[in-house]
């Protein structure tokens, strides 16, 4: 049990140097709030709450290694090397696609409530 307690530990620590050194992983930790808020308000269905989560923990997660290999490369290679910059230009494409498919679901949910919104108060 002791020892579970200490691998939350080390998670959250590992947590707390994403969000502290990482401006995309604050922004991504924005967007989070504000799509929560938008589910809130629109009233999505469960469904809907179920792929805006999905969307949110891809990208999440995607930051998360993303920063962890970035760490890695930077200690493994410090100075330039073309295959470093690949490593890390690799993991930046995987953020990439999946900010996109939170961009996409973001959009396929919230749009049309959001549109109609628009209708009704016009
Ligand atoms: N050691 C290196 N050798 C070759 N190219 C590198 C190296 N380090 C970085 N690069 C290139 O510069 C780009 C940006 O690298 P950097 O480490 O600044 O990533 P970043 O996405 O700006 O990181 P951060 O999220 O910390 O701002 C990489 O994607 C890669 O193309």
């Amino acid at each position: 049990m002791k020892k579970l307690v200490r691998s939350f530990g080390f998670a959250f620590k590992g947590l707390r140097y994403t969000t502290t050194t990482q401006l995309n992983f604050r922004i991504h930790l924005a967007a989070t709030v504000l799509a929560a808020a938008m589910g809130f308000l629109l009233h999505i269905a469960t469904n809907e709450w179920l792929w805006i989560t999905l969307a949110i923990a891809l990208v999440l997660i995607t930051e998360l290694i993303n920063t962890s290999i970035e760490t890695l490369t930077d200690l493994v290679s410090p100075t330039y090397n073309t295959k470093a910059g690949h490593v890390k230009d690799v993991c930046a494409g995987a953020v990439v696609i999946a900010a996109l498919f939170a961009l996409v679901t973001g959009l396929v949910i919230f749009l049309p409530k959001l549109i109609l919104l628009v209708h009704h108060a016009a």
